[in-house]
């Protein structure tokens, strides 16, 4: 079987690999019938010659493989007709942008494999850069709190060589003794939680957080669902009840934003459920949150502010509560101060590549390589014979252009 490494074609260019050039060598060891093939590509964070060194070839023309890894949307113009082609295609919540790819698609016969939606029996995602959004998602939040009150001057995150060097770089930060609410318990807000911890900062359960007002050290609290959200009909929290009826909920993190002086968001949000606060209470003088580090990132979605997303090259903005308009960052102290990157695993492409190529490897090969005896593969195949597979039949009108 052979299998060849796209280059990546979307803009702005992306830096990652779905297998570094050591991880190549690993799986051809690993499964002997499978040799992998690289397109050359002038934008990885892992060089051509890094793959050529390591035994693997390039090649420009991939049209003798039968499966081609890419990390994000493929090129519509770049599609080998009757390939298995595994990508983020970003196509199964009908994302208009990418109708046409999948049409394509449909149109060349090929087994589309998404990775969002790669997951195993208990249905539960085997694969994603989550971890990697939680780490940089928590060192961009800091960076903003140093910046915006001139207390300590963060390395960008994209500029560090890697991982180890940006974890460096917070070993020297000296954090006040500020409040920190991290919502959510998911693959982010892990990544969250390695970097709170990594700066040893002191966790405290949620009644301690609100009754504590001025801790001695930096604190703090993370969230789950039972923590920002109560039933309407006063009925005791269910976490399955929460996520099949969102809209039997109301918003309880109402204290929260009285007590908080940086919120790192996590949790994923369902448009149906209640939102975070509302922009009517971010005017309130008791408002205390001053940073937010929004790595869910939805727009206009659970935190008001969020209004843009922004970029690695400009992560921050400020949104000013009284006017509801996005400023300068750092502009105004009154101002809140925000950190909406929604590409933030980009910013080490390095360590996130190699993070997912281990998972690919281990979770994902032996079934795509192997027998798919728990069906790994065919849950996430969203086409397959120039048709769309039963579960994402739903897409349907969404291929036809309706
Ligand atoms: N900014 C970025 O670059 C970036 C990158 C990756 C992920 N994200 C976003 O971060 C968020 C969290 O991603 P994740 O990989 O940790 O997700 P996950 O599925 O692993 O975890 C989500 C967590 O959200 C909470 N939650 C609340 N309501 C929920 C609901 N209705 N359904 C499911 N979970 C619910 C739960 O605590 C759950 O553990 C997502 O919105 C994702 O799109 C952003």
């Amino acid at each position: 079987m052979k299998v060849g490494i796209l280059r990546e074609g979307k803009t702005p260019p992306d830096k990652r690999v779905p297998l570094t050039p050591q991880q190549c060598v690993e799986v051809q060891q690993t499964f002997p019938h499978v040799s992998i093939v690289v397109q050359p590509s002038p934008i990885r964070s892992y060089k051509d010659e890094e793959y050529s060194a390591s035994g693997i070839a390039l090649k420009e023309d991939l049209s003798d493989c039968d499966v081609l890894l890419g990390v994000k949307e493929v090129r519509i113009g770049d599609f080998l007709p009757g390939k298995i082609y595994l990508f983020f295609s970003h196509t199964i919540k009908k994302q208009a942008y990418n109708r046409k790819l999948l049409q394509t698609v449909l149109a060349k016969n090929i087994q589309l494999v998404d990775y969002e939606v790669l997951t195993d029996k208990e249905g539960f995602r085997i694969i994603g850069f989550g971890r990697f959004a939680g780490l940089v998602g928590a060192y961009n939040g800091f960076r903003a709190f140093g910046l915006k009150y001139d207390l300590f001057n963060l390395k960008p995150a994209h500029e560090c060589e890697d991982l180890e060097e940006m974890l460096q770089h917070l070993d020297e930060v000296k954090l006040p003794p500020i409040k920190i609410a991290l919502t959510g318990d998911g693959r982010v807000a892990h990544g969250v939680l390695e970097i709170l911890n990594h700066m040893n900062i002191m966790r405290v359960s949620p009644e301690a957080y609100l009754n504590d007002e001025e801790p001695e050290q930096a604190i703090y609290v993370q969230l789950l669902p039972g923590n920002y959200a109560k039933r309407i009909d006063g009925e005791p929290f269910d976490l399955l009840h929460f996520f099949n009826n969102p809209t039997m909920y109301e918003n309880s993190f109402h204290p929260f934003t009285q007590a908080t002086d940086m919120l790192i968001a996590s949790a994923y949000w369902d448009p149906k459920s209640p939102v975070l606060f509302t922009a009517d209470e971010m005017k309130n003088d008791n408002f205390r949150i001053a940073v937010i580090s929004d790595i869910t990132c939805d727009i206009e979605g659970s935190i008001p502010s969020t209004k843009r997303a922004a970029t690695i090259a400009d992560p921050f903005y400020d949104y000013n509560p009284q006017s509801g308009e996005l400023e300068e960052a750092f502009s105004n102290p009154n101002n809140v101060s925000v950190q909406a990157v929604d590409n933030l695993p980009c910013e080490l492409p390095k360590d996130a590549s190699l993070d997912f190529g281990r998972n690919l490897i281990e979770k994902v090969f032996p079934s795509l390589f192997g027998d798919d005896t728990d069906g790994i593969i065919q849950r996430a195949s969203i086409t397959k014979d120039g048709a769309l597979t039963e579960k994402f039949s739903y897409l349907q009108d969404f291929a036809d252009g309706k």
